[in-house]
């Protein structure tokens, strides 16, 4: 992990990680490229235990904190980029796909490559 973190994001890099391990959303704020997976939960309650979860997972993946969102009472987003660079590293892909991973769920959104880049 801590190797691949001087790795920035490149158009090939997001397609093939976009290729392997599914599709998510990808947003540009202010020249800044996140990763913004999001999930519904079936209650508040669960977005809190899914964010302990996320928490145990960052911890364990090297210190790799996201940003958690609950957005009204269903909504959990988690916002994924590495501040070190202000942008985005193949880290960010391999916390994100872990968390993927871990949930049992598919993210619900997707943003068109050819809009980022
Ligand atoms: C020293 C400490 O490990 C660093 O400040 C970590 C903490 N968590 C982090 N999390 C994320 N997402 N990006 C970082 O650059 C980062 N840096």
């Amino acid at each position: 992990m801590a190797g691949k973190a001087c790795c920035m994001l490149t158009p090939e890099l997001f397609l093939s990680h976009r290729l392997l391990d599914g599709i998510w959303l990808l947003a540009n704020e202010n020249g800044t490229l996140k990763l913004h997976p999001s999930w519904l939960v079936k209650s508040f309650t669960k977005g809190l235990g899914f964010f302990n979860r996320v928490a145990k997972i960052a911890e364990w993946e090297g210190h790799h904190h996201p940003d958690l969102l609950l957005v009204g009472w269903n909504n959990v987003k988690i916002d994924v980029w590495t501040h070190a660079i202000g942008g985005l590293t193949e880290n960010d892909f391999i916390c994100c796909s872990d968390q993927l991973a871990r949930s049992g769920r598919s993210s619900k959104k997707e943003e068109s490559f050819k809009s980022i880049f």
